[in-house]
């Protein structure tokens, strides 16, 4: 006897990974099994998409090692994979147009061998494995839903003034949005006072983290300019890599002291100082 028809869904992560810490990992986890425990979708592939430079994030080191650190996190997982198409875009890019990106490439992404720099080629072939099997789209050819997966802070900073478009809000909820609880943040609250996000409450998957994780990528920097051990907070081979290019110091954490992050920038018109 046939189960329901699972849908497709590719979790894809937006984030500075200033570096990439342990829970950035988890969070990929906790929301692939959260979706498939509800017996409706299968989760195929996860992507991390750390943002371009030019976010202007106080402290945001160069997406060249931001990606290297990311490949080395994930080479471990047979199913998470790194994607530097945003992070070479010449400006910022709005997460709406990533999530629409990755939602439109994806398919022939999967096809064709061509993202070799990103996923090494045995990876690459497991995942691909992983993507057709038993999967629905391979005989409907239905494409899977991009589903953003961010933390509860994420979610919350949709009510900034001028940090995000309705629009762009409309159109990632339209996709669907996965979102990691997080200490200090209170989503259902948040969803429950914003009549977008309430409207919109289905597509809205909140994850309950029990094993509360507070690791923070500003913390692991702050340890490292003290010269404290960060060792377990973010996988070994990305903690070498760290010491290895010197790349958290106090030198570091004043870069884009002085700049108006990208965004607010974009939707006020303001600019640097
Ligand atoms: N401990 C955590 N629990 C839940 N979500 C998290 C956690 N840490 C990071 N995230 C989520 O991971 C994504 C990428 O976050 P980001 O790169 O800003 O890491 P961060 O640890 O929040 O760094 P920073 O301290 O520099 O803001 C965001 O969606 C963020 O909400
Ligand atoms: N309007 C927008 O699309 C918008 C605004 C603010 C942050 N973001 C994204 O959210 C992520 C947040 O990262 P941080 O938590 O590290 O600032 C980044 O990927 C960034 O591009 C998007
Ligand atoms: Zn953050």
């Amino acid at each position: 006897m046939e189960g329901p028809k699972l849908t497709d869904v590719v979790l894809l992560a937006c984030g500075s990974f200033n570096p990439i810490t342990n829970m950035h990992l988890r969070m990929f986890e906790l929301a692939r099994d959260h979706l498939q425990d509800t017996g409706r979708y299968r989760v195929v592939k996860g992507i991390m998409s750390p943002v371009g430079d030019g976010y202007k994030k106080k402290g945001l080191i160069k997406g060249s090692h931001r990606l290297e650190m990311a490949r080395l996190a994930t080479e471990t997982s047979d199913w998470i994979t790194v994607d530097s198409w945003e992070s070479l875009q010449p400006e910022w890019v709005e997460t709406a147009k990533v999530v629409r990106h990755h939602y439109e490439e994806l398919p022939a992404a999967e096809q064709n061998n061509d993202d070799v720099d990103t996923v090494k080629y045995a990876k690459k072939r497991r995942i691909k494995e992983n993507y057709f099997k038993g999967s629905s789209h391979q005989k409907s050819k239905e494409r899977p839903q991009v589903k953003l997966l961010c933390g509860a802070d994420v979610l919350e900073s949709f009510a900034v003034p001028n940090l995000w478009k309705q629009e762009d809000i409309i159109e990632i909820l339209g996709h669907g949005l996965v979102c990691i609880t997080r200490s200090g943040c209170d989503p259902h609250k948040f969803i429950n006072q914003s009549d977008v996000l309430w409207k919109y409450r289905n597509n809205i998957h909140v994850v309950h983290e029990w094993v509360t994780n507070d690791i923070s990528a500003t913390h692991v920097r702050r340890a490292l300019r003290r010269g404290q051990s960060v060792k377990y907070l973010l996988p070994d081979p990305v903690l070498r890599y760290i010491k290895e290019h010197d790349l958290y110091n106090a030198e570091s954490e004043q870069k884009n002291a002085d700049v108006v992050l990208a965004p607010l920038q974009r939707f006020t018109g303001a600019s640097s100082s």
